[in-house]
């Protein structure tokens, strides 16, 4: 998978570089590139915003420079790509988003600043690619790039090779539904606290009924949307006795 990113501040997409995705870039398992939006401006200034139509506060984002941007990030490559905009204003981004995404061969995240980016650059660009407008949760920040840095960890962590041990991203949180439980390791005693017995029982099946428990209760206490949301068949007679 090859990833771009478009950006007015760069800097803010360096931990992308950083332990385990920095790794993945380095073995080749996906190739990130991060783009200067100002290096498609033609003026002194290098001016990429302008006040918005109708008035109101804030600036928004010029089409002009954004579509010249995205033209040549675009044309860099000629594997499809998805075009990733985030957004307050946007769908919400969840573990499924994630999962559809890793099967794409190129995302192009957009990162937006100001109060966003003329509208006319998604329209346009969604006549001719897919295009997704997402928001990674219901509080307002001050640009994109920490949104894109949380989605394409979120994504990158699928692909294959990149976790060590690809059985964490199928028993991740959200993977079956529910809420992952509690997780311990040594000391057997910490302050006082100790490991639950059944986890020392070396009973497997005593452990996997315990610890899909604690993920009910979890869920059913923090999540109870997510309980809600499960299919009909999701629970069996166990779960339902829970
Ligand atoms: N995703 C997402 C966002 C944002 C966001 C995204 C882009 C811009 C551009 C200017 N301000 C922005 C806020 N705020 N909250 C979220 N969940």
């Amino acid at each position: 998978m090859r990833i771009d990113v478009v950006t007015i501040f760069p800097g803010y997409l360096a931990p992308l570089r950083e332990a385990l995705l920095g790794r993945a870039i380095e073995a080749g398992l996906v190739e990130v590139a991060v783009h200067d939006l100002r290096d498609w401006t033609h003026d002194v200034h290098q001016a990429v915003d302008d006040a918005p139509y109708g008035g109101g506060p804030g600036m928004v984002m010029k089409p002009q420079v954004w579509g010249e941007a995205l033209d040549a990030v675009l044309a860099a490559d000629e594997r499809p790509a998805r075009l990733v905009v985030p957004t307050p204003a946007g769908r919400p981004f969840r573990q499924s988003t994630a999962q559809a995404w890793a099967g794409e061969q190129r995302l192009v995240f957009a990162c937006g600043r100001y109060e966003g980016i003329d509208q006319r650059v998604v329209d346009e660009a969604a006549a001719r690619m897919p295009v997704d407008e997402v928001s990674i949760g219901d509080y307002v920040l001050v640009g994109g790039e920490v949104a894109v840095l949380v989605m394409v960890e979120a994504v990158a962590r699928l692909l294959p090779g990149v976790l060590g041990n690809p059985v964490s991203a199928e028993q991740d949180s959200f993977s079956d539904g529910l809420l992952e439980g509690p997780a311990y390791t040594r000391p057997l005693t910490w302050r006082g606290l100790s490991v639950p017995e059944v986890l020392r029982s070396g009973h497997h099946g005593a452990i996997a009924r315990w610890r899909r428990d604690r993920a009910l209760e979890r869920t059913a206490d923090r999540r109870p949307d997510l309980l809600a949301a499960l299919p009909a068949d999701a629970l069996d007679a166990a779960d339902r006795a829970f």
